[in-house]
């Protein structure tokens, strides 16, 4: 078997479509556009290009774009009140600090500073506690997207055994949460995890997110699943690479997932839906 591509450009630019026309809707009610903040602390490259992204999408989508780029000598302090500032902000739906930052800066309070009816990352302990509890609402953007791309295929979660590799708060962890929203029998593979070819045998739904390029052999991929590949790996090369091996998975599997082209750009729509979500929301309440 060759697996079918799962094409998170085509996916994604639907997203972008349904995010556009209800943006021009609100406009004709005379409602003003989403505002999205992006905040970027440092020269990272890899954290420009993802950020030069998410302002160009956002734009294109008739949002409001809000740009705050940092030196890398930002203090904790400045950026609390940078936050406090946009969480004050009524032109400010959505607030996203740019990860990684820089060594001396701590992030986890900072996203706790962000007013969680802001939180378009899902990165709140609120937004996360409340897809916990199956109630969710601003949900992390990597796995939502993922969920979409699921849905564009027809799975079916009911009975199905889902694999997660990778156990990050941004990634792995809410990964699984909605998996199981979903009905999947779900499994979490982490760095202590034994056996991993044997759950991957397993696994009619792998979700492959440790940043480990190759982690995953074909070989062991279950006939006829569906492969998820979250990894961005950048070889020495400059070539951009997941964590599965793609060519030999492709031959197992019935759908995959390329990199790039597949998860990452199904983030940055769900992060515009979220936006608008949040701009909705404050709306009404
Ligand atoms: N396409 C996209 O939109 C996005 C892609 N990414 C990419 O996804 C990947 C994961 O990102 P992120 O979750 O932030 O990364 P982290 O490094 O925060 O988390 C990686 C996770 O994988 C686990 N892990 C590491 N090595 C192994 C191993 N050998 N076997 C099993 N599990 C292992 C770690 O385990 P432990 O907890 O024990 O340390 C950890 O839970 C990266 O390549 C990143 O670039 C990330 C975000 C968005
Ligand atoms: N607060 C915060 N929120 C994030 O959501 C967040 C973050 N910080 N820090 C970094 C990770 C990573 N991430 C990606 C988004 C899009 C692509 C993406 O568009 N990838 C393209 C290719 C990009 C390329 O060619 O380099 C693709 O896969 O086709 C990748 C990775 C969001 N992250
Ligand atoms: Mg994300």
């Amino acid at each position: 078997m060759t697996a079918k591509l799962i094409d998170g450009r085509q996916v994604s630019a639907t997203v972008r479509e349904e995010v556009s026309a209800r943006v021009k809707k609100r406009l004709q009610d005379g409602k003003r556009a989403p505002g999205l903040a992006v905040v970027l602390v440092g020269e990272d490259p890899a954290s420009q290009i993802y950020v030069r992204n998410k302002r160009r999408d956002c734009e294109s989508v008739g949002f409001a774009s809000f740009q705050y780029d940092l030196g890398a000598d930002a203090t904790q302090v400045q950026l609390e009140s940078l936050i406090d500032d946009l969480n004050d902000n009524p032109e400010v739906d959505g607030i996203l600090i740019q990860l990684p930052l820089p060594p001396h800066l701590d992030a986890d309070p900072l996203l706790l500073r962000i007013h969680p009816d802001k939180d378009v990352d899902g990165f709140h302990p609120y937004n996360l506690g409340r897809l916990c509890q199956r109630k969710p609402e601003l949900r992390p953007c990597t796995p939502a997207g993922i969920i979409r791309l699921l849905d564009s295929i027809g799975t079916n979660y009911k009975g199905a055994h889902a694999l997660v590799v990778g156990a990050s708060n941004i990634v792995g962890r809410p990964m699984a949460l909605e998996l199981l929203l979903k009905g999947a029998t779900i499994t979490v593979a982490h760095r202590f995890t034994q056996d991993l070819a044997g759950y991957v045998a397993q696994a009619d739904i792998l979700v492959a997110a440790a940043g480990k390029p190759g982690l995953i052999k074909g070989e062991w991929v279950k006939p006829g699943s569906t492969v998820i590949d979250v990894g961005m790996n950048r070889l020495d090369s400059g070539k951009l690479c997941g964590d599965v091996e793609f060519d030999a998975a492709r031959e197992r599997a019935a759908w995959i997932t390329p990199v790039p082209g597949g998860v990452g750009p199904m983030t940055i729509a769900t992060l515009l839906q979220n936006a608008l979500e949040a701009c909705e929301r404050r709306d009404i309440g």
